[in-house]
């Protein structure tokens, strides 16, 4: 039977990022944690919470009815939330954390693990120390393009599952310089073609391969995003080259990431890093779920605010 909340205990995070892509990671090994949307948007808040791009629940396999058709399979079940509570399928930055999390904390030996998420299993290779890679399975691309319109401009854009929905949209007269002054705003798209939202890149062709920028569903803009990394890697090599093997170095604001699109696969390379531990204090918690039931006192309301993280 599961706690109905965690109001009365102090709750241990780790803060960690891939390429600024930035997570809170919350061990929840036996599932105690009942993680509501107003808590998640509370933690990720920039101005009075942890502050993050989203959350990464670390909970065993057999503690998670969600992720029971993977007992036997894997050991951990990555719970991803954004920023604004929302659940999304995958996260390619999150999963390199999760993993390295594991291994830092000592749950897991360095090497190959085999990670549940809601997208199916993951396998991630964490070394020691260093950049952290996982195999991301194949992509799946939409047939034909979707318009969808991101700084002031309608772009053809191609549509590509990495487990969650991407569109790259490919801005081909602008480069990397151009890219970074755009005012990227909240992109335009036919919710038909994407039913359940989607991130949208805007990609640039650089020296070394592509650089890009993201606006990622149930965030906003981030500074980084390993799934749309991987699905803008896939659909520039398909574009110019046809077909895997593909190795594409992909530049981000935060960073850069490395996609090599193997035959059946797509392995996404970079670094994953965890950089503080701290507590969540029971009142701070406590009066983050009585603003989202509504019981807090005027003037509480700011710390459970409905925008994205970076509000
Ligand atoms: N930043 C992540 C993707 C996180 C999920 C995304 N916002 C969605 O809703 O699909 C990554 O590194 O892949």
């Amino acid at each position: 039977m599961r706690r109905p909340a965690p109001y009365d205990r102090r709750v241990r995070y780790v803060k960690g990022h891939g390429t600024g892509n930035d997570f809170v990671i919350l061990p929840d090994a036996d599932g105690d944690l009942d993680l509501s949307t107003q808590l998640v948007r509370a933690i990720c808040h920039r101005g009075t919470g942890v502050g993050a791009d989203g959350v990464l629940r670390v909970v065993l396999v057999a503690a998670e009815p969600a992720a029971a058709a993977y007992l036997g399979a894997a050991r951990w079940f990555m719970d991803y939330r954004n920023a604004d509570g929302s659940i999304a399928e995958m996260c390619g930055n999150g999963v390199r954390v999760f993993a390295r999390y594991l291994v830092d904390a000592g749950y897991e030996m360095p090497g190959s693990l085999v990670i549940a998420t809601r997208a199916g299993l993951r396998s991630v290779e964490v070394p020691p120390a260093g950049d952290v890679s996982v195999d991301m399975g194949p992509p799946a691309f939409a047939a034909g393009t979707v318009p969808v319109t991101v700084v002031g401009r309608e772009f053809a854009a191609v549509g590509v599952s990495m487990g969650n929905p991407h569109a790259v949209c490919f801005a081909d007269d602008l480069g990397p310089s151009e890219l970074a002054r755009l005012d990227l705003g909240a992109p335009v798209f036919p919710a038909e073609a994407f039913p359940d939202g989607v991130n949208v890149e805007v990609v640039v062709p650089s020296a070394d391969g592509v650089a890009m920028r993201v606006f990622e569903r149930g965030v906003g803009e981030t500074a980084s995003c390993g799934t749309g990394a991987c699905a803008v890697a896939v659909a520039w090599a398909a574009r110019v080259g046809g077909t895997p093997p593909s190795e594409v170095l992909v530049d981000l604001p935060g960073g850069r990431l490395t996609v090599d699109w193997r035959e059946t696969t797509v392995i996404l390379r970079g670094p994953a890093v965890l950089v503080s531990d701290g507590v969540l204090r029971p009142e701070w918690i406590r009066q983050a779920a009585e603003v989202a039931s509504g019981t807090a006192a005027a003037g509480a309301q700011a710390l459970v605010p409905a925008g994205t993280g970076r509000s």
